[in-house]
């Protein structure tokens, strides 16, 4: 599998769900690439639609317009076996999984690549446990799935979307519910694999003055506008990132990109 430049390309894509009363449109008129070999952050208010871009962009529901070029094809014309291998996706929510362990968890990222019976090879195996260490988790790999904290198991997921060996991961809120070392670590790991794989990494985060500080690139949803994208500084400059945090009591500073609240009293 080539995993080399692998870019992803935008064209006036439209993303929205089809509802009893017709397609509610989330947003529209969306362009952009997302290139291999940097991390690539989507920032935006709750319920501007970033789970859903990402669902749209993993094939997991259709568009309502426009066009999604994975390796210049577009999406809908790869069958589901094609997309298990060119795509990754990791989730917030918990893996439905009862005596399960954490290696046989990441082993299922596999799974597109073993046979009808699901049987591992020594392969298969290998690239399982070079997952594991990458993300650090080689102490865990013995312990039942349904006893992990939400850091431990969110970097399980991660290792399962590495084992899949995909040249595009997608992760929807990667960082939440991790403690602060946790979530610098989870990006630090999201940002060495991409360039070490030169993979595509694109990820959504609430956490904005972490993401000003990792990301190669941000994507910025803003409801009724258009995406902005662009490096932290460029997008702070432009005054997108102080439109986006700057509220009564909140100040971004684009010098140094950072955030300061005033203590009301
Ligand atoms: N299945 C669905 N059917 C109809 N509307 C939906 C559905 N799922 C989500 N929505 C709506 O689509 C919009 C975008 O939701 P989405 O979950 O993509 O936002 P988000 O940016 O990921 O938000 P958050 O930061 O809160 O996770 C919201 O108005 C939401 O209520």
């Amino acid at each position: 599998m080539k995993t080399t430049g692998e870019t992803i390309e935008l064209r006036n894509l439209s993303i929205g769900y089809q509802t009893k009363h017709g397609i509610k449109t989330v947003a529209t008129g969306i362009d952009g690439t997302i290139k291999s070999g940097e991390l690539t952050c989507l920032l935006g208010a709750n319920g501007v639609g970033k789970s859903t871009l990402l669902k749209t962009l993993s094939s997991f529901q259709p568009k309502t317009g426009g066009e999604i070029l994975l390796e210049g094809r577009e999406l809908s014309e790869y069958s589901d076996k094609q997309l298990s291998r060119l795509i990754g996706v990791v989730l917030t929510e918990k893996p439905d999984v009862r005596n399960m362990t954490v290696r046989e968890l990441v082993s299922l990222g596999r799974s597109p690549y073993t046979g009808f019976w699901g049987t591992y090879s020594k392969d298969d195996l290998q690239v399982v446990d070079e997952a594991i260490a990458m993300v650090g988790i080689e102490p865990l790999k013995k312990r039942m799935v349904h006893t992990l904290s939400d850091g431990e198991r969110q970097k399980v997921m991660i290792a399962k979307a590495l084992a899949q060996q995909t040249p595009v991961i997608y992760l929807d809120e990667p960082t939440a519910f991790l403690d602060y070392p946790s979530k610098v670590e989870v990006l630090q790991l999201l940002c060495r694999i991409s360039r070490e794989a030169d993979k595509v990494i694109f990820l959504s985060t609430h956490d904005v003055e972490l993401a000003l500080q990792m990301a190669d690139t941000i994507w910025l949803m803003t409801q009724g506008e258009a995406v902005a994208i662009g490096s932290p500084k460029a997008l702070a400059e432009q005054g997108a990132l102080g439109r986006f945090i700057e509220r009564e009591g909140i100040a971004f500073d684009p010098k140094t990109m950072t955030i300061k609240v005033t203590k009301q009293v």
